[in-house]
């Protein structure tokens, strides 16, 4: 043979596992990116072809999923270790495994700095938002006379883990989508507001401050909604910045509906229940991705429609 085969190993990459904890009406949430390499006696299938030492990589996939619902995530170490172990001393061929896992931490809405204020303690138990700074963007745009200035952010997720539902929808014959009476609502917030100060020096807005208080009311309404549909929880969103701020008449939201389907862990005897906390996959595309300018009564909307240069 002119060839052999050197290293090689293989296994299911990115499986995006949620795992919701429920502790009474507080909420807990492990978010992780789990990728699984097997290697072994793994000669065969690349010679011949042979599958019979193969442990498929889609069982390597459920197994992700139904560990996190059997046995929780305590931790991403302890996740890893629990289904290096399993692969390696349950499959006779499997001799070394590796499992490469990032995780996604998550604060709840009103425990830092920056969200707190507007919260009460009652509202926090099952609203988060993903940790790291958003980016905070900024068009101003002067004629000689008369300022325009938008002010906006992009990459604040967001997750409500109860308190949204989604049913009552028309039904074709393409429908498939079960109606969902408590579900996950994620998303990652691209907002723009505008201004309504157009030239007087004196009046200018306090450009910090306002930022800090739009999204503190913007957090506030996503947690605090109960939700029918991401379009209502965007409305409230929007309007709650344009009534607690004067300085804003016009806001434009696109916000990605972040999908996370309950895994079904039947086969393996497992029930995957929303009740007791449940294991979900947290698919990337396609996604919903829903839009609206929400305006001040009698105010004009100036806020591109595609705003994704802005
Ligand atoms: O909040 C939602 N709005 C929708 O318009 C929609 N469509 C869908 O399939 N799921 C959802 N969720």
């Amino acid at each position: 043979m002119p060839t052999i085969l050197g290293q090689n190993q293989y296994g299911k990459a990115e499986n995006r596992v949620v795992k919701i904890t429920r502790d009474g009406a507080t909420h807990h949430i492990k978010d992780l990116n789990v990728s699984v390499a097997l290697s072994g006696d793994m000669e065969e299938v690349h010679y011949s072809g042979s599958n019979a030492n193969v442990l498929p990589t889609d069982t390597t996939k459920n197994t992700v999923f139904a560990f996190a619902k059997e046995h929780g995530i305590e931790s991403a170490e302890q996740f890893g270790i629990h289904l290096a172990r399993h692969f390696v001393t349950s499959q006779e061929p499997i001799q070394r495994a590796r499992i490469r896992i990032e995780e996604y931490a998550w604060e709840r809405i009103g425990t830092s700095d920056a969200n707190s204020k507007f919260i009460g303690a009652d509202d926090v138990k099952h609203s988060f938002v993903r940790k790291g700074q958003e980016v905070r963007v900024s068009q101003i745009t002067y004629d000689g006379e008369k300022w325009e200035v938008i002010s906006g952010l992009k990459d604040l997720t967001v997750m409500n883990s109860t308190n949204s539902e989604f049913w009552g929808y028309v039904k074709d014959k393409y429908t498939t989508l079960q109606e969902a009476y408590d579900r996950i609502l994620a998303t990652s917030v691209s907002g723009r507001w505008r201004f309504n100060w157009t030239d007087d020096e004196q009046k200018m807005p306090n450009w910090e401050k306002s930022y800090e208080q739009v999204k503190k009311h913007m957090l506030h309404a996503f947690a605090e909604t109960y939700s029918l549909s991401l379009q209502q929880t965007m409305y409230q969103m929007g309007s709650r910045i344009i009534n607690n701020r004067s300085e804003i008449d016009e806001v434009r939201f696109s916000l990605p509906n972040k999908h996370h389907f309950l895994v079904d862990l039947e086969p393996f005897g497992l029930k995957n229940d929303t009740a007791d906390g449940a294991v979900y996959f947290a698919a990337d595309r396609p996604y919903g991705l829903i839009e609206a300018t929400i305006l001040r009564d009698g105010c004009e909307a100036r806020i591109p429609v595609d705003m994704t240069n802005l």
